[in-house]
């Protein structure tokens, strides 16, 4: 295991851009970020902004064109093993016949010593990562009669079984009713005593109420501590047609780059699709 003096994760001037796009802008410009042990840091930043490019540069999925990332001071491919990760807009075959404990089981695969086979220790560990997440006693349930929180608590069980020492989460709340939100939000709390968490977000109240710092992402990136954004500031730049941050507007990309316009619930893309 690398020194736990080493970041958590360390992304250092990574520029990226997605091949054969018409627009040949950089998603991600120049972009650092440095997760610490104790971080509970979201992402926030307009559709399209690179959020989740950035996730996948952490877990080595995507390569930068330029600069570097690590992960516990290795390659992210080397590393990825310790990142739990949710992704957006996770979803279960509705025909698929798994249960809960199936569904967290998986997250050991390339983990078990038996390759696709689960022995007694994963059973363990998924019934535990279970327990923390408040659903032990669904772990027989298929998975599909479960609610949209209680799929999503499932999800993050099974991004924490094969003991994930960060958890990187994609908008965990979108589709989940206020209720189960609230939930969520209490378990990210719980997890987040024991584990750093990077979250991109859309869900401001959750955004200033609950997370240490925040990263601006909108092709660049600025990263402040949560005192620096009043929730005024925050509320003016996602919720309404003045969609203006005032944390050192010259630092923030948000201002300064010029990527489309800041919308918490639909904002701009940078450019198409192409996969
Ligand atoms: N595989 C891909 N090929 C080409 N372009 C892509 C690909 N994936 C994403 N993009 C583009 O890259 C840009 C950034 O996408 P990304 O999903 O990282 O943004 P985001 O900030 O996570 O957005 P959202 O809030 O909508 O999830 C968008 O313009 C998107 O269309």
């Amino acid at each position: 295991m690398a020194a736990s003096s080493e970041p958590v994760i360390d992304v250092r001037g990574v520029t990226f851009r997605y091949a054969h796009r018409a627009d040949d802008r950089p998603i991600l410009d120049d972009v650092s970020l440095t997760i610490a042990e104790g971080d509970f840091l979201g992402i926030i930043g307009p559709n399209g902004g690179g959020k989740t490019t950035l996730l996948k540069l952490m877990l080595g999925f995507l390569e930068p064109d330029a600069g570097e990332v690590r992960v516990f001071g290795v390659a992210p491919e080397r590393g990825r093993g310790w990142i739990g990760y949710v992704p957006q807009h996770a979803t279960i075959d509705p025909a698929a016949p798994a249960s809960v404990l199936d569904v967290v089981l998986m997250g050991c695969l390339g983990h078990s010593r038996w390759g696709v086979w689960y022995g007694r220790s994963e059973r363990d560990r998924a019934m535990s990562a279970l327990e923390r997440t408040g659903c032990a006693s669904l772990a027989h349930r298929p998975i599909n009669a479960l609610s949209g929180g209680q799929k999503q608590r499932v999800l993050i069980a099974r991004a924490l079984v094969a003991e994930a020492r960060v958890l990187l989460l994609d908008e965990p709340t979108t589709g989940v009713d206020p209720y189960a939100q609230q939930g969520l939000t209490e378990l990210l709390h719980e997890l987040h005593a024991r584990i750093p968490i990077v979250m991109v977000s859309h869900d401001i109240s959750f955004v200033t109420q609950h997370l240490n710092r925040v990263a601006c992402l909108n092709g660049r990136m600025s990263v402040h501590g949560i005192d620096e954004l009043s929730h005024d500031q925050i509320e003016r730049t996602y919720a309404g047609p003045v969609m203006v941050l005032h944390h050192h507007e010259e630092d923030c990309p948000i201002h300064a780059h010029g990527h489309g316009h800041h919308d918490a619930s639909g904002g701009s893309e940078n450019g198409a699709e192409q996969d």
